[in-house]
């Protein structure tokens, strides 16, 4: 056998990949679905046409690429985290949409929660920040609200599981109802100490532990699925982040990756020890591999790419995101300029729902290309603030850091990314570093690859930037973000 297969099922679409031994990228296919937006903040997808569309990119892969069905020795899921699904036991259908991580309808629930005195228990068991983001209240918020639900999740007929938990129970034709402990993280229920879920939050929630999934390790045999004529072992499953984090070999304490996407997604490995932040980062769980549980420490920048998106499509400074660079390297400076896309707010380490964007520093001389380019450093400089954080957290002091998604392609976001935190920012030749981490987790459970050695050989570097900026200057532009920042808080409040 000569190939694992990849499913990454991402919050915009569903995606194959097929990885050979030395970890190259065989075929791809890709499906967008349906988003839902049923009332304002409110985010579903059709659990169905998830599968659906999972299946297809699954089956078109190998039919693209000519490969057999014999010749794939594992398959391996990774996910978008947290979005919530409800389905019947028997019938195998949801009993409502699946409600999206994006999904703020549960927010008043989680008000409650907090009124109730419950913020500082939720933190110490599950890690997590008492938010409409997790799975928990939404599961809630469908037995309170589709007809019955509670009475038959009450008999024992309805499961829930998050994406990958979904996956594999069709997968697997209703055998495995199954979860890895990194997707358990992510829940509100999941006590990430003794790694059982939470009697005490399931209580307060009112969900009962017969719909919950048994939590497995993130490599191991869950069950088979059929595909042709062979029937291939599902091996492996992490939360997307969680995967990267794997995917780029961040397996040793102290090891940090960014992912550039949407947003950022910065994580960076604890080791086995669940650090406990006092900046408003998540505490949650890397992967359990070979009877270890390995944590991290998480924080997200909400406007990453999609800062440049908007440069883009709103103010139309750009015609292609890639374009950003050229105009960023048309001044030498920003001109003073600073932008700070709080459009939505600010997640870690302000955590202001009330900050709102702004552009500071404007005078007479301030053009295109410094807009541009003061949008590209909010990037860094928010990425900077969250490694600062996460430093503060644990002790440990980043001596590289580990970068993929879509807009690493950038190499001025990069050099000035290294430049403002002073450390080297190593861009992998495969930027695809989720979906491998959910094959390398796939692989190493029947033994495709040996161990992570031998993956650890796998991952090339394409290109490292090294700081070059020198000490007073980057200390004085970042106390002038610091400065912006601080000047749009509360805006909105
Ligand atoms: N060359 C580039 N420079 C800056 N941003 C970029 C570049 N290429 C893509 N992006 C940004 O990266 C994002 C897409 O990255 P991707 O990893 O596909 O995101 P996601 O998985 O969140 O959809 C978009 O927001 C886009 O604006
Ligand atoms: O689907 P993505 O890549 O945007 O990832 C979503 C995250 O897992 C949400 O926590």
């Amino acid at each position: 056998m000569s190939y694992v297969l990849s499913i990454d099922q991402g919050t915009t679409s569903s995606r194959a990949i097929l990885f050979d031994r030395n970890s190259q990228i065989a075929g791809v296919t890709q499906r967008e679905f349906t988003q839902h937006y049923p009332a304002a903040g409110w985010v579903e997808h059709d659990p169905m046409e998830i599968w659906a569309t999972q299946r297809a990119v699954l089956t078109e892969v190998l039919a693209k690429t000519g490969i057999s069905s014999k010749e794939i020795a594992a398959i391996g899921i990774t996910n978008q985290r947290e979005t919530t699904v409800v389905w019947n036991k028997e019938t195998g259908r949801p009993v409502h949409n699946a409600i999206v991580w994006q999904c703020r309808r549960t927010t008043d629930i989680c008000e409650q929660l907090r009124e109730d005195g419950f913020e500082d228990y939720v933190r110490e068991k599950t890690g997590l920040v008492l938010d409409a983001y997790f799975s928990g209240t939404k599961i809630k918020w469908i037995l309170d609200n589709v007809e019955g639900a509670r009475e038959q999740a009450e008999r024992g007929e309805l499961l829930f599981g998050t994406i990958d938990t979904w996956l594999t129970w069709k997968l697997t034709d209703g055998k495995a109802h199954v979860t890895d402990a990194s997707n358990a993280s992510r829940t509100l229920l999941f006590d990430i100490h003794s790694l059982d879920w939470d009697d005490v939050i399931l209580e307060k929630l009112g969900i009962p532990r017969s719909m919950l999934p048994e939590v497995k390790s993130s490599s191991e045999v869950y069950g088979h699925t059929r595909v042709g004529k062979s029937d291939i072992p599902v091996a492996g499953i992490a939360g997307d982040q969680q995967a990267a984090l794997f995917g780029q070999m961040c397996i040793q304490e102290g090891m940090a990756k960014n992912t550039y996407g949407t947003g950022c997604f910065l994580l960076k490995n604890t080791g086995d020890r669940p650090v406990k932040s006092t900046h408003g980062l998540l505490t949650t769980i890397a992967y359990s591999l070979n009877g270890q549980v390995t944590y991290a420490l998480e924080g997200s920048v909400f406007m990453g790419g999609a800062s440049v998106q908007w440069l883009r499509d709103e103010l139309g400074l750009v015609r292609d995101a890639a374009d950003t660079a050229y105009f960023a390297s048309k001044v030498e400076d920003t001109n003073g300029v600073y932008v700070v896309p709080a459009f939505v707010g600010l997640g870690a380490p302000y955590w202001d729902p009330y900050a709102r964007g702004a552009i500071f520093g404007l005078t007479r001389g301030a053009n295109r290309n410094h807009i541009v380019r003061a949008t590209l450093e909010a990037i860094a400089y928010q990425s900077r603030d969250l490694i600062d954080a996460m430093e503060q957290d644990s002790g440990i002091k980043l001596s590289q850091l580990k970068v993929d998604g879509g807009a690493v392609a950038n190499d001025f976001l990069m050099q000035f990314q290294s430049d403002i935190l002073d450390v080297t920012v190593a861009r992998p030749e495969l930027i695809e570093s989720t979906a491998a981490g959910a094959a390398y987790l796939a692989g190493l459970a029947v033994g495709f690859w040996k161990d992570t050695d031998e993956l650890s050989t796998l991952v090339q570097v394409d290109k490292e930037f090294e700081p070059e900026m020198a000490e007073d200057r980057r200390s004085e532009l970042y106390a002038g973000w610091k400065k912006a920042v601080e000047r749009s808080q509360h805006w909105s409040d």
